[in-house]
């Protein structure tokens, strides 16, 4: 039994907005009412336009209400404020957390990439950020990453503290288990979704058979 949620994130680009928000529509209904059902939308574009980014937030923000989804914007807080969304994700090279936060006031939401580091976590926790992200777990083809992450990472945080915790980096619905039963309160997930085989729809039935009933 598992409380433990998905938090997608979108693809580094898309070609065609319309084509991928009929297919996160598509998501969000074989999800809805399953325990995958998902909690959180990161919209992670790369190398794209701030008129780019506002423009998915635009297509993707009534799907995320319609379904009670969490829109969050990879990057760029004045971005997040500016669509609505309801928050963002920061890395330690990005906008630091207290000017996001003053960005984006009191209600937004707020996570923070952690790496392997309970120093960085600790340090988010008590400025105030809504999750804190560890990873890389697994091999990702999505991005370049310079940090691996252990499940007892999770394990430690889930026990000595309150803030929740997102895993993230490679993970599919072969090799979620570990982390879900570490502790992880949501797994963060991209390719294993977006580009499964058989389409995105069946991707999210298999993470549903993982997560378990919700207790
Ligand atoms: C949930 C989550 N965790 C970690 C990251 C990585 O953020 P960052 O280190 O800023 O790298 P980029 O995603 O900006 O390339 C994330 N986006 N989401
Ligand atoms: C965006 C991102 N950040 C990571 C980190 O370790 O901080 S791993 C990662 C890629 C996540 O995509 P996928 O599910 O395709 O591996
Ligand atoms: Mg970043």
């Amino acid at each position: 039994m598992t409380d433990c949620q998905l938090y997608l994130i979108t693809p580094p680009a898309i070609d065609n907005l319309d084509g991928f928000a009929h297919l996160y529509a598509d998501v969000l209904t074989a999800g809805a009412d399953t325990p995958a059902q998902v909690a959180c939308l990161q919209l992670r574009l790369k190398d794209v336009t701030e008129e780019t980014i506002l423009r998915a937030a635009e297509a993707l923000l009534p799907l995320c209400r319609r379904f009670d989804v969490a829109l969050l914007i990879n990057d760029h807080p004045h971005l997040a404020r500016k669509a609505g969304a309801d928050g963002v994700h920061i890395g330690q090279s990005d906008t630091p957390y207290d000017e996001a936060r003053k960005i984006l006031g009191p209600d937004a939401s707020i996570g923070v990439t952690c790496h392997n580091s309970t120093h960085l976590a600790m340090e988010a926790g008590e400025a105030g950020a809504d999750y804190v992200a560890f990873g890389a777990f697994y091999p990702t083809e999505t991005k370049d990453v310079v940090h691996r992450a252990d499940p007892d990472i999770l394990d430690f945080w889930s026990r000595a503290t309150t803030v929740p915790c997102v895993a993230i980096g490679g993970i599919t619905p072969d090799n979620a288990a570990p982390l879900i039963e570490a502790g992880a309160d949501f797994i963060a997930v991209s390719s294993a979704l977006w580009n499964a085989s058989d389409g995105p729809v069946a991707a999210m039935g298999r993470f549903a058979a993982v997560l378990g009933p919700r207790p």
